[in-house]
């Protein structure tokens, strides 16, 4: 196993995105390997590397780790976006979460019938103005960053998730001036800008074959539900 971080995914953002984002704010140059074919993957399975036979799958510092919050959590820890200590680390989980529950239901959007797309991005539209934002502008109230004044892992996930929401609701934030202030200022993090531009390892919005393969290397039959 080299040195390097290596992500084992799909070309597309799905659950490794976060991972991607949190790796490139740290500053951690990563390889990725693509999941195209069935075949790739059922060689990870033969080879006992999917623990729950579910990607993603990191290799970092000689482990090949799986389960997406695992991975987060440990670069996280690792790269001192967790917080200074245990009570920290606990506000840090409580706003990530919240970020990822508002993520997995972008997340599911492209593999949603056709029919059921409209409702499902009102219900994300509405969660995100009345449930999500609102938490994360009174948060951010007085504060350049959610939790003790200093970057963490949340913060790199609630600037994911804005700009993720403005691909859909261009003006989203727009009645959210904190979390508009805290994006510019992310935006301007030498890592996170360099994330930003064209050819980095962030992946475009997902499209007809990005779905294709994800279910096609899953034998995944119906859309999700
Ligand atoms: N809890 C796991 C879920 C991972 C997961 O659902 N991965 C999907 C692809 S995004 C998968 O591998 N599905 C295949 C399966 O469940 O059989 C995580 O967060 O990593």
């Amino acid at each position: 196993m080299s040195g390097k971080v290596v992500l084992h995914y799909f070309d597309g953002r799905g659950k490794m995105e976060s991972i991607r984002w949190l790796l490139a704010a740290a500053g951690v140059e990563f390889d990725e390997v693509l999941l195209t074919k069935r075949e790739q993957y059922e060689k990870m399975l033969k080879d006992g590397d999917l623990v729950f036979q579910q990607v993603p799958l990191v290799e970092i510092d000689g482990m090949k780790l799986v389960q997406t919050k695992a991975i987060l959590n440990y670069i996280a820890g690792k790269y001192n976006l967790y917080g200074k200590d245990v009570s920290e680390r606990a506000m840090i989980d409580v706003y990530s979460e919240g970020l990822r529950d508002l993520m997995e239901m972008m997340m599911i959007l492209p593999f949603t019938p056709p029919e059921k797309k409209e409702a499902q991005l009102k219900t994300i539209q509405d969660r995100a103005t009345g449930r999500y934002l609102p938490a994360y502008e009174k948060a951010l109230a007085g504060s350049q960053f959610l939790v003790g004044g200093k970057m963490s892992c949340a913060d790199v996930h609630l600037i994911e998730a804005t700009l993720m929401l403005q691909e859909k609701f261009p003006a989203i934030i727009s009645s959210f001036p904190n979390v508009k202030a805290f994006q510019g200022r992310m935006k301007a993090v030498p890592a996170i800008s360099k994330f930003l531009q064209p050819g980095s390892k962030r992946k475009p919005q997902p499209d007809d074959v990005y779905v294709k393969t994800v279910m096609s290397v899953l034998n995944m039959q119906l859309p999700v539900q």
